[in-house]
């Protein structure tokens, strides 16, 4: 199981990589890269566990952080409210955007990083609405189409695969800049 330690912080290099993509079938060595990665996000989002393992919760978790320049990441979108079903809950192998809305969005209360031990304010504009296609660890592929919440946490994450963190995106003059049409996601 990941704890705090195994995430590699802001800084190394990994996290400026190009990750590689996955090879089909995956070893033996990528299931469980991927089943570690989906474990972490469901123990940091239930309080008692979080507390008890010292982590910070999480709604995603790409391979990168974990020291794995790898295009695969977990994301566990938490259902709306109580007892509800997950937006969006896989993992995403070799993800790609395959279309992005021109209408940008940004959650209000900006973004953070499990690999970014500092606050960073500011809006993080990102396509309100992608359609994503990815392969999940049995080799099906998927092409969902994801607006809001779920499409922000999905580019934060493929980002990762990217060279890219959030700040990156945050504009430096004015992070709280944004245009009329930004759709503010609570
Ligand atoms: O890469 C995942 N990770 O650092 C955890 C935070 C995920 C996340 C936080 C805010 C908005 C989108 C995604
Ligand atoms: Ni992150």
């Amino acid at each position: 199981m990941f704890l705090m330690k195994d995430i590699v912080r802001d800084g190394d290099p990994v996290l400026r990589q190009e990750a590689a993509d996955v090879t089909f079938p995956l070893s033996a060595e990528d299931q469980q890269l991927a089943k570690d990665l989906m474990e972490y996000l469901v123990v940091s989002q239930d309080p008692e566990q979080c507390k008890k393992y010292g982590l910070r919760a999480g709604v995603g978790l790409a391979a990168p952080q974990v020291g794995v320049s790898k295009k695969m990441a977990s994301v566990l979108v938490p259902a709306p409210e109580e007892g509800g079903k997950s937006p969006f809950t896989d993992v995403i192998i070799n993800p790609v955007i395959v279309s992005e809305s021109v209408q940008m969005g940004a959650l209000t209360e900006g973004e953070g990083c499990l690999s970014v031990d500092r606050d960073v304010p500011g809006f993080v504009p990102r396509h309100d609405r992608i359609t994503l296609r990815y392969y999940d660890v049995n080799g099906e592929k998927h092409q969902v189409r994801l607006k809001n919440y779920p499409a922000i946490v999905c580019q934060h994450e493929i980002d990762h695969m990217h060279r890219t963190l959030f700040y990156d995106h945050i504009n430096k003059d004015e992070p709280f800049a944004r245009d009329d049409d930004m759709v503010m996601i609570e």
